[in-house]
């Protein structure tokens, strides 16, 4: 740990370290750090003073601004939401130590100023809220003009200038549907900074062996595009299929050749049209997720096998009636996640294992009818079961046991929905998942309410505990920070040379068997983000262990798997 080398003032009040760290703007020329002070680098034993001190006094600034924002009128709470962003942002750089140990040390009451909701608002209009993070974080890929060599030259010059030499952890995005606020273009950098943020928070992750990307294809909103302040590239999204194929391609081996072929990438928050397509090309060629797609089934995943302790009426997985809103990545890849636990646990034929699972899009019911019309990853829930215009009508139809929203619009479990799955069910589950709280199906209030507190209830972005008939219930965030951050850290410690759809099962049964009675009995269905850590370090050893298992690790076993992933974890108080 540093002493202020460049102090200036912000709002936490710390020390600034520009030079030190990945986040350094300075110029290849520029007088660098020493390598022994690049962050995150191991030091000599005894070298590095814990932030104590700058931690406890950032914090208490900090909860200056959350008493504000507690206060504030609705008007007003917006901008002061985005101040603690952009002060947090302004830490991240100026000193990554104090940050990462301020944001460990209190997830709970920080992780919605670094993650969903906030980064929301700060993507919408990321070159003004992000100011020195806007456009010196990271990598900015020209979509349209890059090609092997030049990307491979800009992933070469972050690995000798600002990482604590090399990359473990890529995300990596090209900001066509950011959290349900759709194309935000280039705007999007905020999503592949905030994930890697929780890498380092909630996995371990050396902050300085992380790297946020955009794959920048351009932008068809118009009033993001043509704005002064967007910095870039001022086209529409005109890219052939073979030319996007093609960047990601150039992408994904010029990262592998510069930072070896076991770098972690995670795919973030591309539209749908390409995603399903770039996992299937890359998942048997890479170390690589969807998070969208396949983090976000886990953490659902998780959380649908917690509840089965709190729903006696549903004995097991197959025993459920799902019904989806939103057939997307999100819905798809949920959906064929419970489908493969399904067969996993029943043995049962794959069109058994989706018979019971109904997705909702923007056209109605996905059913039987419809199938000359549907889009590939839609065809297996395609069932003969009647059709629906609407969710109401198809839970009228289904009478599911289960409605799970990924569709990105607000307020559309209403009350009827609520009250008629309450009147069908014990305890219906409700997760209400789409980001940011403005896109969420329903608030958690409202689902309690209309089941008189009788549903379980999830959402993606977080919702305060609710008082009803005397009881406090406390909604869980479901939400796939919960699992990436672990699912990550065991491929790393592995060294896999590939992260399967049965690693995600695995994080799921992982995540919910970290769920205490405690936690059942509020009605939540996911641990405290206070013992996230702990969750990712048991993540992470199963995930490692099968690894090894099944002979895709590329690093020699260690005696204690779960002490291998402990002593990989970085924390920012070593
Ligand atoms: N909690 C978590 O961890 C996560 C939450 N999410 C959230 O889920 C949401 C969706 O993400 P994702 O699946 O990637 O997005 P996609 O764009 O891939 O899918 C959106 C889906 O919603 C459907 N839809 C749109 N409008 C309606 C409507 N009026 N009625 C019914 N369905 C509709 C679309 O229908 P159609 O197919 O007909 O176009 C599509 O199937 C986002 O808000 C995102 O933030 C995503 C990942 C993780
Ligand atoms: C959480 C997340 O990945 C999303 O909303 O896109
Ligand atoms: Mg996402």
């Amino acid at each position: 740990f540093l002493p202020a080398s460049a102090p200036s003032p912000n709002l936490f009040g710390v020390p600034t370290l520009l030079s030190s760290s990945r986040f350094s703007n300075a110029s290849p020329s520029a007088p660098s750090s020493s390598p022994a002070r690049a962050l995150g680098e191991v030091p000599p034993a005894g070298s590095r003073i814990p932030p104590t001190v700058q931690v406890e006094t950032a914090w208490k600034r900090a909860q200056t601004l959350l008493n504000a924002i507690d206060r504030a009128s609705p008007e007003e709470k917006g901008d002061l939401e985005l101040t603690l962003y952009q002060n947090l942002q302004t830490l991240s750089y100026t000193s990554p130590d104090t940050f990462y140990a301020l944001i460990t040390a209190h997830l709970p009451a920080l992780m919605p100023f670094v993650y969903t909701p906030v980064v929301g608002a700060a993507c919408v209009n990321w070159y003004e809220v992000a100011g020195h993070a806007a456009i010196n974080t990271g990598v900015f890929v020209d979509g349209f003009s890059s090609d092997k060599a030049s990307i491979k030259k800009q992933l070469e010059d972050y690995r000798d200038n600002k990482s604590a030499g090399g990359v473990d952890a890529i995300v990596v995005t090209d900001g066509e549907r950011i959290l349900g606020l759709g194309d935000l273009g280039a705007n999007g950098m905020g999503i592949p900074c905030g994930k890697l943020h929780l890498y380092t928070a909630c996995g371990g992750v050396n902050p300085g062996k992380c790297l946020p990307v955009t794959l920048d294809c351009g932008c068809n909103v118009d009033e993001i595009r043509e704005k002064d302040t967007y910095a870039g590239v001022k086209r529409k999204r005109d890219m052939s299929v073979e030319q996007f194929d093609k960047l990601v391609q150039n992408f994904m081996e010029a990262s592998m050749e510069v930072f070896g072929r076991e770098v972690l990438i995670q795919f973030e928050d591309f539209g749908n049209g390409n995603a399903f397509r770039v996992l299937e090309d890359w998942q048997p060629k890479a170390t690589c997720f969807n998070d969208d797609i396949q983090g976000t089934a886990s953490v659902v995943l998780g959380g649908l096998i917690a509840s089965l302790r709190l729903t006696p009426e549903v004995a097991s997985l197959k025993d459920h009636k799902f019904v989806f809103l939103g057939a997307g990545e999100a819905g798809v890849g949920i959906a064929n996640l419970i489908a493969y636990a399904i067969r996993a646990e029943t043995g049962c034929s794959d069109e058994e294992s989706y018979k019971n699972i109904h997705l909702v899009d923007s056209k109605g019911l996905v059913s039987k009818s419809r199938t000359d019309d549907l889009a590939h990853h839609k065809l297996p829930y395609a069932h003969d079961v009647g059709e629906a215009k609407t969710l109401e009508e198809a839970v009228q139809l289904i009478k599911p046991t289960a409605i799970v929203g990924v569709s990105a619009q607000p307020q559309t479990f209403t009350e009827s929905v609520i009250k008629h799955m309450a009147k069908t069910n014990k305890n219906p589950i409700v997760f209400a998942l789409s980001n940011p709280t403005s896109k969420a199906e329903c608030t958690a209030e409202q689902a309690y309410k209309w089941s008189d507190g009788n549903c379980v209830f999830a959402s993606g972005s977080p919702f305060a505990p609710v008082e009803i008939a005397g009881k406090t219930k406390i909604p869980g965030q479901g939400n796939n920070a919960y699992v990436f951050p672990g699912i990550g850290l065991g491929a790393l410690t592995a060294g896999s040379s590939s992260v399967s759809d049965n690693d995600m099962y695995i994080a799921a049964k992982s995540l919910s068997e970290t769920v205490g009675q405690d936690r059942l009995d509020a009605g939540c269905l996911y641990p405290p983000l206070g013992d996230i850590r702990d969750v990712s370090k048991k993540i992470a050893t199963d995930i490692a262990t099968k690894a090894w298992e099944d002979g895709i690790a590329r690093h020699p076993k260690p005696a204690d798997v779960s002490k291998a992933v402990e002593e990989r974890m970085w924390s920012p108080f070593d």
